[in-house]
């Protein structure tokens, strides 16, 4: 993760995800869903401000809102850190909120492990990336993508973690209706099939790594659009209208709402932001 760090206080980015390609191959005895999913950190960020203090841990937030009660990932994430290292230091902590709420691009889960890595950094505690990641792995089933970022295959719940080294960056224009979408929910509708045609993720990675834009457009893949357009015709509409725009492929990021259009190019993607920022409400 990038960050800024000055005598007793650091900056922290926390990055924003896609999900490529998302496949569910079954479920499993705890409830949660077997995943095969790529994921892709994004250039969409919320900032995390800590200060180191003596007292207790504060959390303020620019979005109003949003908890920063101890159901907020950061707070979750910093109590965890605490009972960890035995270390039971304050710290005062803004969170500068950028990346829109339950839309499936992680921002809570980004949020959690930018907390563990400032922590470690502050309280110059020296996990090293094993550790910062079988603490994420008790916060989410997304969080351990957030340790490592970049592109990533995941698979179990999504906490099992394969980095993958992708040579060309793509550009994508990501579009929130203003709405938030809950994972539980949305998991709980999705009916699994044993004999529908599951997505095999090493043909994915083909088009991934071709560098071609038209390719990948033409394999992105995620199962839980139908179940999804199903409970929110509203975000089908805004991919039927998004389909008008040019993109190579558009795509529901994780269980949404959020919705992400892949470019030919970075002008593409300014151009086509450019034009429809105003256009619609979302
Ligand atoms: C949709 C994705 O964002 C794709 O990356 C993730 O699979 C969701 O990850 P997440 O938000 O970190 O999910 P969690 O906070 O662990 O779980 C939220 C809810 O989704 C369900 N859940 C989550 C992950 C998974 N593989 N199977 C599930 O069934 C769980 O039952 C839980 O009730
Ligand atoms: N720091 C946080 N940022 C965002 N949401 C948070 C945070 N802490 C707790 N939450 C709660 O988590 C819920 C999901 O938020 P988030 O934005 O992470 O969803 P998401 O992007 O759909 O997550 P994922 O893709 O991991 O399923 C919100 O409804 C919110 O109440």
């Amino acid at each position: 993760m990038k960050y800024w760090e000055e005598q007793g206080k650091i900056k922290i980015a926390a990055p924003a995800k896609i999900n490529l390609f998302l496949e569910i191959l079954g479920k499993r005895q705890d409830g949660y869903h077997e995943i095969e999913t790529v994921m892709q950190e994004i250039s969409l960020y919320d900032y995390i401000h800590m200060e180191d203090r003596n007292e207790d841990i504060e959390l303020t937030c620019s979005n109003s809102t949003l908890s920063v009660g101890e159901d907020n990932l950061v707070l979750k994430a910093a109590r965890l850190f605490q009972r960890e290292s035995g270390i039971f230091r304050g710290v005062k902590i803004y969170l500068d909120k950028r990346i829109p709420v339950g839309a499936g691009l992680g921002g809570g889960s980004s949020d959690a492990v930018a907390t563990l890595f400032g922590l470690n950094k502050l309280w110059r505690v020296g996990y090293d990336d094993a550790k910062l990641l079988s603490l994420a792995e008790k916060l989410g089933s997304d969080t351990p993508f957030f340790v490592l970022g970049n592109t990533a295959i995941c698979k179990g719940r999504g906490d099992v973690i394969i980095p993958h080294n992708l040579q060309t960056p793509y550009h994508y224009v990501v579009v929130y209706p203003r709405f938030e979408v809950s994972t539980a929910t949305v998991y709980k509708n999705f009916k699994f099939v044993l004999t529908k045609n599951l997505k095999d993720v090493r043909v994915f990675l083909q088009s991934l790594d071709s560098g071609s834009p038209e390719k990948l457009g033409a394999s992105l893949h995620n199962r839980l659009e139908d179940v999804v357009f199903r409970l929110y015709p509203e975000i089908e509409k805004i991919k039927k209208t998004l389909a008008k725009l040019g993109f190579c492929g558009i795509l529901l990021s994780g269980s949404g709402s959020a919705l992400y259009g892949l470019c030919r190019g970075e002008r593409d993607s300014k151009e086509i932001e450019k034009k429809n920022k105003n256009a619609w409400n979302w």
